[in-house]
């Protein structure tokens, strides 16, 4: 029988300059820079520059790079009306999916064909600065609230916050979520990225790969996972609990969610930035055992299974503890790999060709005669 990669396992199909995941190490870098220094020294917004520009911005780059981002801080109002009128138990990523695609509808520079990359480049600012006001206008009119005002003196990480609360948001809740979104901006050839380089590669528009990359996101396998990790906290919840609902899980060969990675064979590099700052907040809220729990999950998938945590296991508990609604988790998420995504769409374009696999056909190879649709 022909060999074939299920799922495209360890198959390179293109390549890039942005993130490198190293996964029998355990690492990853941004064009070059460990995702550990970045975290230590650079803003989300930093990162973002990184990604669309490939180089880290000087500081008067930076100033002028924040400017355009918030710049961009409005939605057509066909969009807010979308938003108004969406039923309010809508999943938020079924709302962003959406809401990105009605961006698209807004945009005369989304155009399908031969790329304008000045164009296409003015489309991912915009929508790396759009997404999180989706999300949160979405949020707040399903309370039956009004956005808070836009502002334009908070970062990306502090304005999703302060709109979602309408509160000033603390200096080390953004402090926090910036490394979150940084955390998450980029992953080579993950689900999500492939879906958006391929919807791009037919020469289609931004607004379209972002709208696909987001739907893909969704899915439990993938970004939905951290919603699943906290579902399952909050299931279990009580350390006492944790070894028979895996023992559970397990025997009933169903998947731990935030456990399990196609590239690392390691620990995920992102899970222990997240898991210092989970067991931080936790302490601080009073709340240990929420990481005391995850922390034997962990264990008991290390142990039996040789699986590690991967991005999903802590953020989950992270934003949990920043009081954040767990429905947004994933959203979150989206918010900060539209950064990634972008950046790809944009590198795709400079050297694009359409992706096309092949299948390996498996049904009836003699030509099978059609019967009457009264024999069938
Ligand atoms: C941001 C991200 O997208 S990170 C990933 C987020 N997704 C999750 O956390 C969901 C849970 N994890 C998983 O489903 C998987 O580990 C994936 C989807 C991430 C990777 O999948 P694949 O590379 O296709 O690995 P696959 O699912 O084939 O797993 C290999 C083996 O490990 C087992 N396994 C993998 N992950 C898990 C898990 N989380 N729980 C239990 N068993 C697992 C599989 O059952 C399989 O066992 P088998 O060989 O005995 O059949
Ligand atoms: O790379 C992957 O397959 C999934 C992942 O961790 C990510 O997208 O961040």
């Amino acid at each position: 029988m022909t060999e074939y990669s299920k799922g495209l396992a360890g198959v390179i199909a293109n390549e890039s300059a942005l993130s490198e995941v190293r996964g029998e190490e355990g690492k990853l870098s941004y064009v070059g820079y460990e995702i550990d220094d970045l975290v230590a020294h650079c803003s989300y917004e930093e990162v973002v520059f990184l990604l669309h520009h490939g180089k880290l911005p000087n500081a008067e780059e930076l100033t002028a790079f924040e400017k355009a981002l918030r710049a961009e801080r409005s939605l057509p109002e066909g969009v807010i009306e979308f938003l108004k009128s969406a039923p309010k138990e809508a999943n938020p990523m079924d709302i962003l999916r959406t809401g990105v695609s009605m961006l698209g509808l807004y945009d005369d520079r989304a155009e399908i064909g031969e790329p304008d990359l000045e164009n296409v480049a003015a489309c991912a600012i915009s929508l790396v600065s759009k997404v999180s006001l989706i999300v949160a206008a979405f949020h707040r009119f399903r309370q039956g609230l009004e956005l808070p005002e836009i502002r334009a003196d908070l970062s990306e990480a502090g304005h999703f916050l302060w709109l979602i609360t309408g509160e000033e948001p603390t200096a080390r809740a953004t402090e926090i979520l910036d490394v979150a979104l940084t955390l998450h901006a980029d992953h080579g050839m993950n689900a999500s990225t492939f879906s958006a380089r391929v919807t791009v590669a037919t020469l289609s528009d931004i607004y379209s790969a972002v709208t696909s990359a987001v739907g893909t996101l969704k899915g439990p396998l993938h970004g939905g996972a951290n919603e699943g990790v906290i579902q399952m906290l909050l299931e279990i919840g009580e350390l006492d609990k944790v070894d028979a609902y895996v023992d559970g899980k397990l025997e009933r060969k169903e998947k731990i969610m935030g456990i399990g990675h196609r590239v690392y064979r390691t620990l995920d590099p992102r899970a222990p930035h997240l898991r210092k700052l989970a067991i931080q907040l936790t302490e601080e809220l009073g709340e240990p055992k929420w990481i005391q729990m995850s922390e034997r999950i962990a264990e008991i998938m290390r142990e039996r299974k040789n699986l590690n945590a991967n991005v999903d296991f802590y953020s989950a508990t992270v934003y949990y503890s920043l009081g954040i609604p767990t429905d947004l988790f994933t959203p979150i998420f989206g918010i900060a790999r539209t950064s990634g995504w972008t950046a790809q769409v944009l590198e795709q374009l400079r050297d694009n060709r359409l992706y096309r696999p092949l299948t390996l056909y498996i049904g009836p190879k003699e030509p099978v005669p059609v019967p009457p649709i009264e024999q069938r």
